[in-house]
């Protein structure tokens, strides 16, 4: 795919330091470890060389990010490898902060299977309609996301420009399956690695019309279980 007019490329953070202790992260704000703060140099390396900027244009006309330091460090240093000029502007959203899992967040995956059980926990991991107590289904993130997609990125996309968008696991899981129009069976396969990255090219109409799914730290497609 070119660096044509009309792109949105979406990344997952790298890991995080809850994300490598295997604790439900979801609202909670932990730094990158090392492995996440590499995983990103290495994906903003791969991205400067899947598009240069040129003497007059940026690749990116403009990024988002959440406000969890997960997200907005992986976005500034995968910026860090491109020339200063190159540099988008940024957007800070909580509308793309990774889904609440509510009382679960803190908690460690395991000590929460074992408490309720691997077939509900993984329902409020991956099912669609499911709640964590006190927090977000994966529908109430989609209508969250698409929301703010509808409302401010896809504007920017219908006048060509090409974007940015560092966010959380469940985030993009509610994105991706809005703009891939899968059903709930079919997200519920979607997995995103460590900087998972999946680049969009759209038409004149906002409908997609091609993806691409690259390979960065060793992660085929960037996704991963
Ligand atoms: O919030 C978290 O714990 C992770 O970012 C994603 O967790 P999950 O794989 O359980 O959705």
């Amino acid at each position: 795919m070119d660096p044509a007019n009309n792109l949105l490329v979406i990344i997952r953070h790298g890991q995080s330091e809850t994300n490598a202790s295997g604790i439900f992260t979801g609202l909670l704000d932990p730094p990158l470890t090392h492995q996440g703060r590499d995983e990103a140099l290495s994906l903003g390396h791969f991205l400067l060389d899947r598009y240069p900027p040129t003497s007059s244009a940026s690749p990116f006309t403009h990024a988002y990010t959440s406000p969890l330091q997960r997200a907005s460090t992986t976005l500034e240093i995968i910026l860090s490898a491109f020339p200063a000029f190159a540099r988008p502007a940024i957007t800070v959203t909580p509308a793309l902060n990774e889904r609440d899992y509510g009382q679960l967040n803190g908690r460690s995956k395991k000590e929460v299977a074992e408490e309720y059980g691997a077939e509900q926990t993984e329902e409020w991991r991956r099912g669609y309609e499911a709640a964590p107590p006190g927090g977000e289904s994966l529908e109430m993130t989609v209508k969250r996301v698409w929301r703010y997609y509808e409302e401010e990125i896809r504007p920017r996309l219908l006048k060509g420009e090409r974007l940015l968008v560092v966010s959380h696991g469940n985030t993009l899981r509610g994105l991706v399956m809005a703009l891939e129009r899968l059903g709930p069976d079919e997200v519920k396969n979607v997995e995103l690695g460590y900087t998972a990255t999946r680049c969009y090219s759209l038409d004149g109409e906002g409908k997609v019309k091609g993806k691409e799914l690259f390979v960065v730290n060793g992660v085929e497609g960037g996704w991963s279980q």
